[in-house]
């Protein structure tokens, strides 16, 4: 489908200060329809972003405004990098104000569906139900195309379901899920945290959100749920790892019969045979994290552990572009009607 659109679009970033806004702006200084407009912050507004963001140069002299609707409005797109709850009400305001504008959120407050379930993991009021930012999923990219809003996935969610969901889709598992997945230390975000200083986070590992109450496992329940008429389970158990991008997640699951890893793989191929950004390892080959860090792409494999009677399956992604920014530079692509790929690369930086 072609639609209309202006030759560039301007894009306002609000959190332009922070780990996920500075990952959007540096994958729109390279989009060819984007030019960069207001950049917003909260404490850090009326600084430079090159005091900010020493990376991203041919921005290094803008000021950061304060994120508010008089800032943000009078562009195409508005992307929000904001923690949650922020852009909530921030939404509802733009809303007002123009409706035409496309709102991206990379924050969480538009992803659930259930507003009791929110409340419990969020211990907020529940925004709203925007549509979910993961193209991959079956359906999932026809509700994006054209949309005026949509919802970002969490970066551990994006992983753990792409990782699964052939499987769950396919009936290969009962989908009593488990998932362990480690995350390198910029999915905390940049706001200092104790637990995250150098000395805690160097040369160590840790598990946090132990017990099913880190709040994505929710999110993750939610997408596999869509898969199947079977009730999901998931057991998330999330670990800080000593990096500073990049998430590896093992997901396992029960094997609803008898399955080979061959059978399996050919699954996995099949069902991401036409997705740009999903590349399944040749057999034997396992994903890492240093192979898709800086790019758009998702690392999988898949096998079959006879003994335990389980799937197994790994994905790597770079919680920092395909598991936020470039899941939002992706959406933008399909909301505005550009070839998907626009802006984005599979080539990761390595070593
Ligand atoms: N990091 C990641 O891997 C992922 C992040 N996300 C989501 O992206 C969003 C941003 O996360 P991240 O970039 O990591 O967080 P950071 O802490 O790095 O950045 C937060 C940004 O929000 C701004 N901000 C904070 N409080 C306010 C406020 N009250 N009013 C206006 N602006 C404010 C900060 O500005 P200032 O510098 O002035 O404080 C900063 O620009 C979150 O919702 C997060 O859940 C989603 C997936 C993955
Ligand atoms: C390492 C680390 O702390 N990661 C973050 C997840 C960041 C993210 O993607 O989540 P949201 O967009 O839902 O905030 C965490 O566990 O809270």
């Amino acid at each position: 489908m072609h639609m209309s659109h202006p030759p560039r679009v301007r894009v306002a970033v609000a959190g332009a200060s922070g780990y996920a806004g500075g990952e959007v702006l540096r994958l729109l200084l390279a989009h060819p329809h984007v030019e960069i407009g207001a950049l917003t912050a909260g404490s850090n507004a009326g600084e430079l972003l090159g005091s900010l963001q020493p990376h991203l140069v041919p921005l290094a002299d803008r000021v950061l405004d304060e994120t508010s609707v008089a800032t943000l409005a009078g562009h195409d797109v508005v992307v929000l990098a904001l923690p949650h709850g922020q852009s909530g009400p921030l939404a509802a305001q733009l809303g007002d104000l123009d409706d035409s504008v496309v709102v991206i959120d990379c924050g969480a407050d538009f992803r659930l569906a259930d507003a009791q379930v929110w409340e419990r993991f969020y211990g907020s009021d529940h925004a709203g139900t925007w549509p979910y930012g993961l193209p991959e999923l079956p359906g999932q990219r026809d509700l994006l195309a054209g949309a005026r809003r949509v919802a970002v996935p969490g970066c551990y969610p994006t992983i753990s379901t792409l990782t699964i969901a052939p499987a769950v889709a396919a009936g290969l598992v009962t989908p009593d899920i488990v998932v362990v997945a480690a995350s390198g230390t910029s999915g905390a975000g940049k706001a200092a945290k104790p637990h995250l200083l150098g000395s805690e986070v160097m040369g160590s590992m840790t598990a946090y959100g132990v017990g099913g109450v880190h709040r994505h496992t929710p999110e993750i329940t939610q997408n596999l749920g869509g898969l199947t008429d079977a009730q999901v389970k998931v057991s998330f158990t999330p670990l800080l790892a000593p990096m500073p991008r990049g998430i590896l997640a093992t997901v396992t699951a029960p094997l609803a019969g008898p399955l080979t890893a061959a059978e399996a793989h050919d699954v996995y191929a099949k069902a991401y045979a036409d997705e740009p950004f999903i590349h399944l390892l040749a057999p034997g080959q396992w994903p890492q994290t240093g192979s898709v860090v800086g790019s758009n792409a998702v690392h999988l494999q898949v096998t079959v552990d006879e003994a335990a009677g389980r799937l197994v399956a790994v994905g790597a992604v770079d919680n920092l572009a395909k598991g936020t920014a470039g899941a939002a530079v992706q959406c933008l692509n399909l909301a505005l009607g550009y070839d998907e790929t626009t802006g984005l690369s599979t080539v990761g930086v390595a070593p």
